[in-house]
């Protein structure tokens, strides 16, 4: 597969560099553009790839290319590069929010476009994703799309008009993650622990609590209840957290992004 990189930034490299180390892709053949020259340069001695002069020139010789520029210009970039669109092109595109159909609009009849959904995880083999079909997007292109996205963790086909709430939940999920990581370790420093043992304990117990709900047959409420010894320390946490509006808060940061996601889709 001789693979394409429009738009070097987090997301683009992230699952670029998963998918060269999931032995997916070889870097040799990973192209790639960015907006400035030296942005490309720096990009492309990152991730060991060739850099190209254009967006164009990555079209020109991959032969599928991820858009991973922000989702207002995906539309440009797609007209841009519409001359150097060959037999073997396919498109897939990470962009919050473009729909598949506006990038089919900005590009020539017949280009074969896979819209997804990553996350950054996926640069260490950790990612959450999922995708969706275009109107000229065959079999095989899913089978591209599911095995680049599967290389760097787990990948889902959706319908596409449930991206958005893909993007509210595992795409910018990551970001809640790290706020709950962050809140626990800061109140784990106040009541005397070192930062670094507080953040440690906390990052490790997120991981270890998400592998039991994916790896054991309990659900997470199952899970919680295993935990929570009567009168102990757990329902007084739990108790707090309700208090204090946790649930309330998780529900509304994945309804915000996903309503974000949809609202992009409409620029
Ligand atoms: N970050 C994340 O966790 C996720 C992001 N996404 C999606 O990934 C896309 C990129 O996001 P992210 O990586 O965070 O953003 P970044 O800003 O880090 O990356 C975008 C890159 O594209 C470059 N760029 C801008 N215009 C062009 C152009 N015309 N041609 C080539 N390159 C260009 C930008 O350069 P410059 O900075 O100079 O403008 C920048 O380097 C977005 O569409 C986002 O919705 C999807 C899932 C998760
Ligand atoms: O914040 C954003 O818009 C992008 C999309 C999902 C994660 N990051």
């Amino acid at each position: 597969m001789k693979l394409g990189l429009i738009g070097c930034g987090k997301m683009g490299t992230a699952l670029v560099q998963g998918t060269i180390q999931a032995g997916a892709v070889n870097s040799a053949d990973v192209f790639c553009a960015d907006h400035f020259a030296e942005a490309t340069q720096a990009a492309s001695e990152k991730m060991n790839a060739i850099a190209c002069q254009s967006n164009s020139e990555v079209v020109a010789k991959a032969d599928v290319v991820l858009l991973c520029t922000k989702p207002a210009q995906i539309p440009d970039v797609l007209a841009e590069v519409a001359d150097s669109i060959h037999a073997n092109t396919l498109f897939i595109s990470v962009a919050a929010g473009v729909k598949i159909q506006a990038m089919e609009a900005a590009s020539p009849a017949g280009t074969r476009i896979v819209r997804c959904m990553p996350n950054t995880p996926a640069l260490i083999g950790k990612g959450a994703g999922a995708y969706a079909a275009g109107s000229q997007a065959t079999a095989d292109d899913l089978e591209i799309a599911h095995r680049i996205l599967g290389s760097v963790g787990e990948a889902i086909e959706v319908p596409e008009n449930l991206l958005d709430a893909v993007t509210g939940l595992s795409g910018s999920g990551p970001a809640y993650t790290y706020t709950f990581i962050e809140s626990l370790a800061d109140e784990a420093i106040e009541q005397g622990l070192e930062p670094d043992q507080a953040v440690k304990l906390a990052a490790l117990t997120v991981l270890g609590g998400a592998a039991m709900v994916l790896e054991t047959e309990f659900t997470p409420a199952e899970l919680r209840q295993h935990v929570s010894s009567p009168n102990g320390t757990t329902v007084a946490g739990l108790q707090a957290m309700g208090e204090a509006g946790f649930v309330e808060a998780s529900r509304a940061a994945v309804k915000a992004a996903t309503a974000r996601s949809i609202e992009l889709g409409k620029a």
